[in-house]
């Protein structure tokens, strides 16, 4: 997917007045789509994520044929793995990166309850063919917590269609929390009781319900717009719609941003955001939310702040190995992540804001696109690949024009 472009972003110290249209949350999309297709598809979805994984979830579901290729996304693969393992015979596969994440973790709790499951490359790791469970051989399985949290809402969700329903033991730590409690909040809304107590998830077989749902702005997104505002000298950004209460984990960015600078204000209108003073060390858990480790070390790799980072270990089976990324990029202004034991700590710039022109490589990573143009506000920039916002915000480079932006493809 990558295509040698490269976008020009002049420096823009302010942003006046702007409000954000943000996108809708992909996260929240692909387990309403995957929800409805288990409740017949009669569903009436609004607000649906213009997002690439979602528009491939969407087309997959709809599409007969043998092969289901996700492109890049995650929770499609691993949320469509335990469909197909309900419904039909599929092969799966993906991008380079795709074949390289991890799914055996989810692939051995599917053979348990009687899936067939074969690799046809690595072992472990897609592309793979999944056939479906023709009589369910157990109502209980333990799967490990501590890699992605995907697994765990793949099984969750189709386990109220198993005849026998089905009861999760999660192992260890678990990571990425909130995204569980998201998938059992969209579950209840397609009718779906689930219980969870300590580290035991139990779901008896149930009847999906078709339902109206409206999916939230996405939280992951607006982060951005509190780097742009962090960095900036003066900005005003409202974010549409956007609420405080939310059933998505990144709503944590709220709070971290106080410590680092962006005051948040909920009105009928969405989230107004404006600069606030921010404090020189802070130490921030990204355990519940490690899609805004990228955005806060940005932010303060730029302000000057040092950061004490834990909870990034999920970090390196995403998009990309985004510690690696984040060292190579965060390094071309000056400043470090620096890797301790299960602590990386942001070591900022101390080289004084000259107008010399950075160039961000994005590693077919939408949020090493975004998380790096807030510095916009400093510097002039480049960043390369610039298409690859389309996974999450295709809109995104608009935006920035929007909030007066002066963009130019190279
Ligand atoms: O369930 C989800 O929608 C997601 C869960 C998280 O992944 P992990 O559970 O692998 O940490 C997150 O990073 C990803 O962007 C979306
Ligand atoms: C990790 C992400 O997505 P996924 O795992 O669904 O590809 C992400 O959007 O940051």
């Amino acid at each position: 997917m990558s295509t040698n472009h490269t976008l020009h972003i002049e420096k823009k110290s302010t942003i006046n007045s702007t409000v954000i249209e943000l996108p809708a949350s992909k996260s929240i999309a692909n387990r309403a789509l995957i929800l409805d297709a288990l409740a017949g598809g009669k569903s009436h979805l609004t607000n649906v994520s213009e997002a690439r994984d979602t528009k491939t979830m969407q087309r997959l579901l709809g599409s007969d044929t043998p092969i289901w290729d996700v492109l890049d996304a995650g929770t499609t693969m691993r949320f469509l793995t335990a469909y197909a393992a309900v419904t039909t015979t599929k092969t799966l596969t993906g991008t380079k990166r795709m074949q390289e994440r991890p799914i055996k973790i989810l692939a051995d709790a599917l053979k348990e309850l009687g899936a067939n499951i074969e690799y046809l490359a690595n072992d472990g790791y897609p592309p793979m063919k999944v056939t479906p469970i023709n009589q369910q051989v157990t109502n209980k399985i333990a799967i490990r917590g501590d890699v992605s949290s995907q697994y765990i809402s793949a099984l969750m969700m189709i386990a109220a269609s198993l005849p026998e329903g089905l009861e999760i033991e999660l192992t260890g730590h678990i990571g990425s929390k909130p995204y569980i409690n998201m998938t059992m909040a969209v579950m209840k809304a397609f009718g779906i009781k689930a219980e969870w107590n300590n580290h035991i998830i139990k779901i008896p077989h149930q009847q999906y319900q078709a339902t109206e749902y409206r999916i939230e702005p996405d939280w992951s997104a607006a982060s951005y717009w509190y780097g742009f505002v962090a960095l900036s000298d003066n900005a005003h950004v409202i974010l549409k719609d956007l609420k405080d209460d939310s059933i998505q984990g990144d709503r944590q960015i709220v709070d971290y941003m106080t410590q680092l600078g962006v005051m948040t204000n909920f009105t009928t209108d969405g989230a107004q955001l404006s600069k606030c003073e921010h404090i020189n060390e802070v130490a921030f858990n990204f355990t519940d939310c490690p899609d805004m480790a990228q955005t806060v070390a940005v932010i303060c790799a730029a302000k000057g702040i040092t950061c004490q980072m834990t909870g990034l270990e999920s970090l390196r089976i995403k998009e990309t190995d985004r510690i690696l990324a984040l060292q190579n990029e965060l390094a071309k202004f000056g400043a470090n992540l620096e890797e301790k034991d299960s602590t990386w700590k942001v070591v900022p710039t101390t080289t004084e804001t000259t107008n010399d022109l950075i160039e961000f490589e994005t590693y077919h990573d939408h949020r090493m696109a975004m998380a790096f143009a807030p510095l916009s506000t400093i510097a002039p920039v480049n960043i390369k690949d610039p298409e690859v916002v389309n996974k999450s915000y295709p809109r995104f480079w608009e935006d920035m024009k929007k909030a007066g932006f002066r963009l130019s493809e190279l």
